[in-house]
């Protein structure tokens, strides 16, 4: 072995330094300044070097400890056994070598492994006394965690009480927040002019180490259970069966798990992830590989850091270089400029993409952003892409720096950056932006839903002068609509229709649709139910409402702000007259219900106002399933225009015909 000399040993301490530093953004902070791919590599040549060097190995080297700590505010506990890490495979050969780590520890014996999906939360640890939620901790530095119970009490995925009295049972999993919720949440922070979180993980991590219960309730949070801490008096004897026994308790367990025979078993499935992850609802970095056995697992042990029975393989970051070819301003709802990359084409995660979101003007000064740079490109967990950083040392001379305009490039008004905030927004409280993005947001997928009411279409009725806010629509007739561009006869009823059967949305779709800031689907479902009225609301004060579960402080005010401003009341009374529905029903279908469960659907024939993946989705998001041939198992056979023989097949058969007309009331039942 080679000596150390002083630069090896300056390198090490260097990466530690690093390391330690990056460790505190991510972990305490929830805020870091680099991407995974980049930690990883500084973790990876940390190894490399001691490694090779095994007496620069000292006990605080982030080699050798698990990477949290806990923040001030929350009171430490101990976890009864270490929770810890795990390491890391970036290759196939790294898998085969873990492998043949783990059978020369099992000289002769068969090993199993289960393969997992890694799910890009946090870990937690739940402990349940005679079967009763007691306490609910973060993972800290593994051997301290947060106390976080009163906000994990608030995730419905968590059972406060499971099947079975055991006296004590301590469960370890993963909490996250989905892809959606994630981009909405990064949605309204951009326009509240707050920082964004990097991705679902830090997003996770932020709400739940939250000090009110309450924000923690309103960020949509979730859960998957995949181990034991400490169990007495059981011993499900394999991991597989470990799985099963936690759901039959009542816990949320992944489904995708896969007990496989052998390591080369496990490396077939990773590049079917490789493709499927990018489906899932929620974001995936890799996938964990546990030996089966516990008995095994127990053997094997762990290092101070990680168990030696269990590895996770980490997929290669989604990342592109493209050339930014120019930055504009998108203005949103509530008037803030939003300056948008827009570059050359390129592939990323599974999707074609030619914009990517910069947020706002600090971060382009930050990473140095100019019009013509050669960029890397990342889509933040999976989800909205962005620029990672730029290739200064590629530059031609040509790129041109970007300052964010003065005025408004839609309406020319000034444009103003308030104290406090990083995003700049336009002064004109009637910025024709403002307007067309909230009629866009009013009639879009869970506000007021009505199809065929495109950006296009509404751009079209402000120029005409038809639309000027949401209570407009409500007003057109048919001679306004057939004379815009691209509109038939047909497409001009559809278009009716859909608005005139939005009257009777619920209260909650209403309240989305309204746009007030903070108040999401889940909270406006939450008042809408507790209300019952829009003018029992209206009247609400602050004190009445932060009284009601999960209603906080700040969308309490938000919700007040609201109501007083006299624009707002005049929109809602042209509303009210116009018809639309300002009453709760009754028997509202609960949240989560599928009304077309169970139900297969075949689609023939163009549909007017829904492409073929539209009407799909449309079907699968209230729980149906869409199939390419029709069959006595098929429920209902939709016809568009020039349908094929599966509509002759579906009358031979006597299934059920619908038009789109009838397709859409039925989604909308
Ligand atoms: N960008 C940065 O500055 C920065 C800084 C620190 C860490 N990181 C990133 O954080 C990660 C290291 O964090 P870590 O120490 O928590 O390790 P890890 O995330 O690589 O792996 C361990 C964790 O995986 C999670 N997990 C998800 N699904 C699981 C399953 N099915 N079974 C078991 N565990 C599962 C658990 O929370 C567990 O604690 C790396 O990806 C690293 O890139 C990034
Ligand atoms: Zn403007």
């Amino acid at each position: 072995m080679s000596a150390v000399t002083p630069e090896i040993k300056a390198r090490v301490e260097e990466l530690r330094r690093e390391i330690n530093y990056h460790n505190h953004q991510y972990y305490v902070l929830d805020n870091p300044t680099i991407t995974d791919g980049q930690y990883d590599q500084l973790v990876q040549e940390l190894l490399r070097l001691e490694n090779a060097y095994p007496e620069l190995v000292t006990p605080d080297s982030p080699t050798q400890r698990v990477g949290g700590e806990i923040q001030k505010g929350f009171t430490a506990v101990q976890h009864r056994v270490p929770m810890l890490s795990l390491s890391n495979a970036f290759s196939e050969n790294d898998l085969r070598e873990f492998d043949r780590r783990v059978r020369s520890n099992l000289p002769g014996e068969e090993v199993e492994y289960v393969l997992e999906l890694k799910i890009d939360g946090l870990a937690i640890s739940l402990w349940y006394e005679q079967g009763v939620f007691v306490r609910g901790a973060t993972r800290g530095d593994g051997e301290l965690g947060e106390d976080i119970t009163a906000n994990l009490r608030t995730i419905k995925a968590i059972p406060l009480r499971i099947k079975e009295s055991i006296p004590f049972l301590e469960v370890r999993g993963e909490a996250y927040m989905p892809k959606e919720s994630f981009v909405r949440l990064n949605e309204a922070r951009e326009e509240a002019g707050e920082p964004l979180f990097a991705n679902p993980r830090n997003a996770a991590a932020g709400s739940l180490r939250q000090l009110d219960p309450r924000v923690t309730a309103s960020r949509n949070l979730s859960v998957f259970m995949y181990a034991i801490g400490h169990l007495e008096g059981a011993n499900p004897g394999t991991h597989a069966r470990l799985l099963g026994w936690l759901k039959d308790l009542g816990f949320r367990v992944n489904q995708h798990y896969k007990l496989c025979k052998d390591i080369e078993e496990v490396i077939r499935q990773i590049d079917k992830w490789q493709e499927q992850r990018f489906e899932l609802p929620y974001a995936i970095d890799g996938l964990v590989i546990k030996v089966n056995s516990l008995d095994q697992q127990q053997r094997l042990g762990a290092t101070l850091k990680s168990p030696r029975w269990a590895i996770a393989y980490k997929f290669p970051a989604e990342q592109a270089v493209s050339t930014i070819k120019d930055i504009i301003i998108r203005v949103g709802r509530t008037g803030v400029l939003t300056p948008t990359a827009i570059l050359e084409p390129v592939q990323l995660a599974g999707t074609t993409v030619s914009k990517a979101t910069l947020h706002n003007e600090d971060i382009i000064r930050q990473k140095d952003i100019r019009i013509g740079d050669q960029a890397l490109v990342q889509k933040a967990g999976d989800i909205i892409p962005e620029v990672v950083l730029v290739f200064p040392e590629r530059r031609t001379g040509q790129e041109k720096p970007f300052t964010m305009p003065s005025t408004c490039p839609e309406c020319n008004a000034p444009v103003v950056r308030l104290p406090g905030e990083a995003a700049h927004r336009c002064t004109n409280k009637n910025c024709p932006a403002i307007s067309r993005e909230g009629i866009i947001h009013f009639v879009s997928r869970g506000a007021m839903d009505i199809m065929g009411l495109g950006e296009s279409i509404v751009n079209q009725l402000i120029m005409a002068g038809l639309v000027q806010d949401p209570a407009d629509l409500y007003d057109l007739k048919y001679e306004d609509l057939i004379k815009l561009d691209r509109m038939g006869a047909r497409s001009s009823r559809n278009l009716l229709n859909a608005i005139a059967a939005s009257k009777h949305n619920s209260l909650a779709q209403l309240l989305v649709a309204l746009g007030i800031r903070h108040v999401g689907e889940r909270a406006a479902k939450i008042l809408a139910r507790h209300f019952g009225s829009m003018s029992a609301l209206m009247a609400a004060t602050v004190e009445d409402l932060t009284v009601i579960p999960e209603i906080g402080p700040k969308i309490a005010e938000s919700i007040v702000d609201y109501f007083a401003r006299p624009e707002n009341k005049t929109l809602i009374q042209r509303l009210d007259r116009a018809g639309v529905n300002m009453e709760e029903a009754n028997q509202q279908a609960e949240p989560g219900q599928q009304p077309l469960a169970g139900k297969t659907f075949v689609i023939t024939g163009t549909l007017e106002g829904f492409s073929r993946q539209e009407a799909q989705r449309a079907i699968e998001e209230l729980g149906g399933k869409v199939s390419g041939s029709v069959s006595k198992k098929t429920d209902y056979v939709v016809v568009g225009e020039n349908p094929g023989s599966k509509y002759d097949k579906a009358q031979q058969l006597g299934i059920p015909i619908l038009n789109e007309q009838e397709f859409v009331a039925l989604l909308k039942q």
